[in-house]
């Protein structure tokens, strides 16, 4: 599903350049659920955008669903971006003014989804993620690890193809933690859902099918574990 081969990224400006990322291959299949670890300015947040089309590669290829999206325009991109791609960010980007119900609906409102659609799925979506009873709050009238639940509920409302999650259980208490890891991969077994992370945390490694270890800029260990991922009994 995503096949990347010699990409590189430069950052430069007037006076000087940056080689962040250096010849990535690399294809993750679909229904995969895969950390990319790795020391801080290793490149996994600046992988993470590349992959999710927030960013451009400087030279090599991208294959998205069978696409080439390295020579798609910004408009094209951010279509598959918003068909194909749930985001989860550090900072959970939920509109204040919206309700838990109304933050989880937003994307499929994008997606030009039937309203009544939208509220039946939006509704599932939160119940699946534990927060029925709390659907009609505002996110500043949620703890951190509801609203990253609500996050979430908006980045799999519309089913992506796939998910990806900057540093999710960053700002999280264990237990929020290990909820919001159970949850992604039930998610991910049940909807085959492709789920794609950067992460420090041990939590998170320990539960992912496959780990990649970033380093410099290059890709230094590919660690596949013969399992599924884990569901942890809380
Ligand atoms: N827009 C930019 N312009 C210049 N340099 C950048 C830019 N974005 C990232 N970098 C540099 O690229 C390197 C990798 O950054 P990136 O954010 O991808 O690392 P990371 O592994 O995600 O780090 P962390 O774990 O601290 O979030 C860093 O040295 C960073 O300073």
């Amino acid at each position: 599903m995503i096949s990347l081969t010699k990409i590189n990224k430069i950052f430069s400006d007037k006076h000087q350049s940056f080689h962040c990322l250096k010849d990535i291959d690399l294809t993750i299949d679909k229904g995969e659920f895969t950390v990319i670890a790795g020391p801080s300015g290793s490149g996994k947040s600046t992988l993470l955008n590349i992959i999710g089309l927030l960013d451009k590669a400087t030279s090599g290829t991208y294959l998205f669903d069978d696409l080439d999206v390295s020579t798609m325009t910004n408009n094209a991109l951010a279509d598959i971006r918003r068909e194909k791609i749930g985001f989860v960010f550090q900072a959970y980007n939920l509109m204040p003014v919206l309700t838990a119900l109304e933050n989880t609906e937003m994307i499929m409102e994008f997606c030009g989804l039937d309203k009544k659609l939208r509220r039946q799925r939006a509704m599932e979506t939160l119940t699946s993620v534990g927060l029925a009873d709390l659907k009609d709050r505002f996110p500043a009238q949620l703890s951190g690890g509801q609203q990253q639940r609500v996050a979430v509920a908006r980045a799999i409302a519309a089913q992506p193809l796939l998910v990806v999650a900057d540093e999710p259980t960053a700002n999280l208490d264990s237990h929020s933690a290990e909820n919001l890891l159970n949850l992604m991969v039930k998610l991910n077994h049940d909807l085959g859902i492709t789920f794609l992370f950067s992460s420090h945390d041990q939590r998170v490694i320990q539960r992912a099918q496959r780990v990649l270890q970033l380093q410099d800029g290059q890709i230094v260990s590919d660690e596949r574990k013969d399992q599924q991922p884990k569901l942890v009994a809380l």
